[in-house]
Order: C-alpha cells, then sequence, then structure tokens
C-alpha cells in the first residue's frame, strides 16, 4: 500500500532543539563531490546541510583548487581524499558534480567501505550503474544507505528505458530497493520513497518550479542534514522530501506562474518551512 504525504510527517518533531545543546549533537555531515566544473554541485548541498542544521559540514572536493566558500566560510573545504584521513564525519553524501573519473570511483569505494549512513545521488549513481563490484559493496553495506535517482539515473542503475520507469514508478522504486537493498527516493514530480522494510510513499508536495539544475543537490543536502540531526534515514528522506516540495510551493505565494526559483533560494525556503513548522506545533 501507498502512503500519501500531504504534510511534514510527525517524525520531523524530533529536530525540536533542547536549551542545552552544542554543535557535536547535530552531526558533521561530509559532502563528497564537486569535480572540474561542478563545484557548485557539491557547495549547494553543502550550504543547505549547514543551513537545515547540521553541526558541521565538510566539503571533500575533487577538484580542490578553492579552498573557502566565501558566502559560507563556515563550510570546510578540502580534498576529497582528506575527508577519510582520518575520518571525523558521522554522515556522507557523494555524487553531485562527482563526474566518474578513476578519482571519482575510488572516492566512491571509501564512502561505501565506510560504516556511516550515506546518501547517493547523481554521478555516484552513474558509477554504481556502470561497476558491478561497487554493487556487491553497496548490497552488502551494514549501515542504512538512500540513492535518490531521478528517473534518467533510476533508468541507468535498473538497465532500462527512463520511459519504462516513468511508466510504473512504484515497480522501479520497488526494483531498486531489490536490488540493491537501500532505501529509495525515486525523485520526480510526485516523488516516491521505498524503504528497505517494504514501505513505500509519493510526495504530495512541490511543483514545477523545482525544475531546474541543482535542486537534487539541495534535496540531498536536506535530507542528510535532517539525517545528522538525528532522524533515522529513511524518516529524513520523507520529511525531506516533503519540505522540499514545501519550499517550491511557497515560492509560488511570490511568483505565482513559479518560474525562476534558483536552487540557491529553494535553501532559504526550506529553512523557513521548517523552522515555522516545529514553531507552530509547540
Ligand atoms: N551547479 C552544478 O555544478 C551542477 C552540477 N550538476 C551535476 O551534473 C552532473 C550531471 O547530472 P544531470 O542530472 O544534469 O545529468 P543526467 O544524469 O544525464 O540527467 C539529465 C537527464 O535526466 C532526465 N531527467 C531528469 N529528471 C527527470 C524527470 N523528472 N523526468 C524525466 N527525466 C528526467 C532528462 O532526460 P531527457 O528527458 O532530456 O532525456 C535529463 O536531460 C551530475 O554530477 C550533477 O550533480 C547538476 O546537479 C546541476 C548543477
Ligand atoms: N515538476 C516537478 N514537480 C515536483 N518536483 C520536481 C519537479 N521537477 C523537478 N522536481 C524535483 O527537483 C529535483 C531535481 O533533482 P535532479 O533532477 O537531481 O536535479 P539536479 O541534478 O540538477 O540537482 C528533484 O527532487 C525532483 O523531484
Amino acid at each position: 500500500m501507498m502512503q500519501e504525504i500531504e504534510q511534514l510527517p510527525k517524525a520531523a518533531q524530533q529536530l525540536r532543539r533542547k536549551a542545552d545543546t552544542h554543535k557535536g549533537m547535530f552531526g558533521s555531515v561530509a559532502v563528497l563531490g564537486g569535480a572540474g566544473g561542478m563545484t557548485g554541485a557539491a557547495l549547494l548541498a553543502a550550504r543547505t546541510a549547514l543551513l537545515l542544521g547540521a553541526g558541521k559540514v565538510w566539503v571533500g572536493l575533487l577538484d580542490a583548487r578553492i579552498s573557502v566558500d566565501f558566502q559560507y566560510p563556515e563550510l570546510m573545504l578540502c580534498k576529497a581524499e582528506q575527508i577519510f584521513s582520518p575520518l571525523q564525519a558521522t554522515h556522507l553524501l557523494a555524487g553531485m558534480g562527482m563526474g566518474t573519473s578513476a578519482q571519482a570511483l575510488q572516492i566512491l569505494g571509501h564512502c561505501l567501505a565506510s560504516e556511516l549512513p550515506l546518501l547517493l545521488d547523481a554521478d555516484a549513481l552513474n558509477l554504481i550503474a556502470a561497476h558491478p563490484q561497487l554493487q556487491q559493496q553497496l548490497r552488502q553495506r551494514p549501515s542504512p544507505t538512500l540513492l535518490t535517482p531521478h528517473p534518467s539515473e533510476a533508468a541507468r542503475l535498473l538497465g532500462t528505458s527512463t520511459a519504462a520507469v516513468q511508466q510504473d514508478r512504484p515497480a522501479a522504486a520497488h526494483a531498486l530497493a531489490e536490488r540493491y537493498q537501500c532505501h529509495i527516493a525515486l525523485k520526480g514530480h510526485g516523488t516516491l520513497v521505498m524503504s528497505t522494510d517494504g514501505q513505500l510513499s509519493r510526495n504530495c508536495s512541490g511543483n514545477a518550479a523545482l525544475s531546474s539544475a541543482g535542486q537534487g543537490d539541495t534535496l540531498a543536502g536536506i535530507i542528510m542534514s535532517l539525517c545528522a540531526q538525528g532522524l533515522e534515514l529513511a524518516s529524513a528522506a520523507r520529511v525531506g522530501v516533503f519540505l522540499h516540495g514545501q519550499a517550491a510551493d511557497h515560492w509560488l505565494s511570490t511568483h505565482p506562474a513559479g518560474l525562476g526559483l534558483s536552487a540557491s533560494e529553494t535553501i532559504y525556503l526550506a529553512r523557513n518551512a521548517l523552522n515555522h513548522s516545529l514553531a507552530q506545533t509547540e
């Protein structure tokens, strides 16, 4: 049976903060990605993780020519390899703008070998689709893993066409979860979340304003930020997908035709939506 998610899932209440806290209680997220020409994708995910409340955020870049994000100097930038020596993060997300080079393959191998909760998106998914040994490593991970494919990435992972995925999205989400033994968020209008316990949900928030570059990077950052703050990974996926869509729905109140929402602006709208939702239920 499929659950329709029409409001912020109750699990989000766990994000409310007590008075006596410190940053170490809200997780340390490491983003792996950002090869030449696509460092923006990794920075978008990292900025989102920070602004949605994660305690600390590292960005391990494959193209390490930049060492600071001047708009968000709170982010700690380094070479991708340095994230693993020593590993200080508590949560990993990988693939945004990572490319499919030998270096990307090696970094993805480190991610899969780690025992941390892991979100894989974009090129990490393309690498997995192309390398059977990574598929084996993925299936054998003892810790939670979430794959967040858009329909074309899902098609690559299943060895089928985008049209076939779109024709029966629940079947595709189910097949992905079975094949890779992971939680799945199959993106696109009405994003489906299939968790390894067999629960399938369809998200009802969001609209065509999200059809712009980088919106998947912000979604990945939201989800891992929520997970780092204590939500179980599948819950973080359901809450995160809803918030991401809600951000775009709020955009329509000032931009009724839904044009021109940048991924950077989605971050602020999602942050507002989360804060207001948690405050309203106090
Ligand atoms: N600022 C940066 O640095 C950014 C960097 N980025 C990085 O770029 C890299 C390549 O990623 P990518 O997703 O652009 O390419 P790719 O996997 O070939 O897929 C594109 C094709 O998929 C399809 N498709 C997508 N959604 C669909 C849907 N809902 N429903 C149906 N089909 C859908 C659609 O196919 P079409 O319909 O055109 O046949 C579309 O043309 C990756 O590393 C990423 O992180 C980006 O994050 C952007 C910001
Ligand atoms: N028409 C739409 N309705 C609802 N959500 C959408 C729509 N178009 C795009 N999205 C959402 O925007 C995000 C796009 O992610 P993705 O395709 O990975 O983009 P990118 O790789 O550029 O970051 C996904 O979360 C997707 O569900």
